[in-house]
C-alpha cells in the first residue's frame, strides 16, 4: 500500500510554544481509500490537517501529497489536493458562481475549461439553483457545500475534508456522504469527523488522534472487534422475565458478566462470554427451558463508540483528574 499512497505523512508534529499539539503522525492513504480521522476535540485533527495540505508549517516531518514533498514543491502538491478546511473561509459578497471561477482560475484553468469545471462541480454539490446568488446570502448547508465545490473544481487526486458534513440537515448530510462514495474510487480521501456512523457508512479506514498520537488505526470492523462488545449475546426479552431470565443464565458456563437495560416494557441482557467463548445455543436453550418468549436475539460486532471512549481522553475526565491531583 505504501507505493501507492497518495497522502504520505512521516513524523509530523507541530509545536505551540511548549504545547505539542500532533506528536509524530504518520499515515499512508491510498487510491480508492476513505480514511476517517478521529479524536475528541482538541486531540489535533485540524492541525494535521493544515499540515498535510500545506497550509501550516511542520514543527518536525515530512508530507508528500502523490509523491511530491509539499514543504519543497508546494505549488505542484497543491494542484493534486483538494481542501475544505473547518468552517471554510468564503468571499462573502462574490456569487456562487463567480467565486468558483475564482478559485478555478487560481487552479489554472480558464475559459470553456473553467466553465466546465466549475459546472461539474457545482451539479455534483447540487448548487446548480444558487449560482446567482451571494454567497453571504446563503444557509450553513448551502455554504458548506460552496466549500466543497471549490474542494473538487480541479478534480484533485486527494482531497482532505475537515468535518464536511458539519452543520448540514440530515438530507445535506446523505448528499455529502453518496458524492463522497462517488468520488472515493479515484481518490485518497481523508475526512475527519466527530458522527461515528459516517465512519461505519463512508469509511473503508480510520484513524483515532488522541493528544496528538494515533492510538488506533484499523478498518471499522477491526477497531470494532476491540470493543467488550464484540462477539457480546444481546438478548431481549419482556422486562416482566428479567428477574427470571438472568436467574437462569447466572451460572451459564463461559458466561464472564451480564448488563441489563430496561425500557418500554422490554429488557435488553447484554452477554459478555469469557474469551473466545460461545454462549449463543446454551443460552437461547436455558431461556427456552424457561418457557420465556426471546423477542431478539443477535451476536454484536463491536461498538465504535466504546473503543474511541477507551482509548481517548475527555475534557472531564482531565477536569477529574486535576481535581484529583490538587486535592492530594
Ligand atoms: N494557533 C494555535 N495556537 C495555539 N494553540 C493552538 C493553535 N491551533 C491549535 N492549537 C491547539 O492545538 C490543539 C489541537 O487543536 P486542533 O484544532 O488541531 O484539534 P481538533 O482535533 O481539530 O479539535 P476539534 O475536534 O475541536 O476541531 C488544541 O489544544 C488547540 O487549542
Amino acid at each position: 500500500m505504501h507505493e501507492n499512497s497518495l497522502i504520505k505523512a512521516r513524523g509530523l508534529s507541530r509545536a505551540f510554544g511548549p504545547f505539542l499539539a500532533v506528536d509524530g503522525l504518520s499515515l499512508d492513504v491510498g487510491k480508492g481509500e476513505v480514511l476517517g480521522f478521529l479524536g475528541p476535540n482538541g486531540a489535533g485533527k485540524t492541525t494535521s490537517m493544515k499540515m498535510l495540505t500545506g497550509f501550516l508549517p511542520a514543527t518536525a516531518g515530512d508530507v508528500e501529497i502523490c509523491g511530491i514533498d509539499i514543504k519543497k514543491n508546494p505549488v505542484a502538491a497543491r494542484r493534486h489536493l483538494g481542501y475544505l478546511p473547518e468552517g471554510a473561509p468564503l468571499y462573502d459578497d462574490m456569487t456562487v458562481d463567480a467565486f468558483l471561477h475564482f478559485i478555478a482560475r487560481a487552479r489554472g484553468l480558464a475559459g470553456d475549461a473553467a466553465d466546465r469545471a466549475c459546472q461539474r462541480a457545482a451539479r455534483a454539490v447540487n448548487l446548480l439553483s444558487v449560482l446567482g446568488q451571494p454567497i453571504d446570502t446563503l444557509s450553513k448547508g448551502y455554504r458548506r457545500r460552496v466549500g466543497l465545490a471549490q474542494a473538487i473544481v480541479h478534480d484533485p487526486d486527494v482531497l482532505i475534508l475537515d468535518e464536511p458534513t458539519d452543520g448540514l440537515d440530515p438530507n445535506q448530510k446523505y448528499e455529502v456522504r453518496r458524492l463522497i462514495e462517488q468520488m472515493a474510487p479515484h481518490k485518497a480521501i481523508l475526512i475527519s469527523t466527530h458522527v461515528l456512523e459516517e465512519v461505519e457508512a463512508l469509511c473503508t479506514r480510520a484513524v483515532i488522534i488522541d493528544r496528538g498520537r494515533i492510538v488506533a488505526d484499523g478498518t471499522p470492523s477491526e477497531l470494532k472487534s476491540r470493543s467488550r462488545y464484540h462477539h457480546a449475546l444481546m438478548i431481549e426479552i419482556d422486562e416482566k422475565d428479567a428477574a427470571q431470565s438472568r436467574a437462569a443464565l447466572a451460572d451459564l458456563p463461559g458466561l464472564s458478566d451480564i448488563e441489563q437495560l430496561d425500557g418500554h416494557g422490554l429488557s435488553r441482557l447484554t452477554l459478555f462470554p469469557e474469551k473466545g467463548g460461545d454462549i449463543l445455543d446454551a443460552a437461547r436453550q436455558r431461556l427456552g427451558d424457561q418457557g420465556i418468549m426471546i423477542r431478539q436475539i443477535s451476536l454484536e460486532a463491536g461498538r465504535l463508540d466504546d473503543v474511541f471512549r477507551a482509548l481517548t481522553h475527555n475534557d472531564l475526565e482531565q477536569t477529574r483528574i486535576s481535581t484529583t491531583e490538587d486535592a492530594a
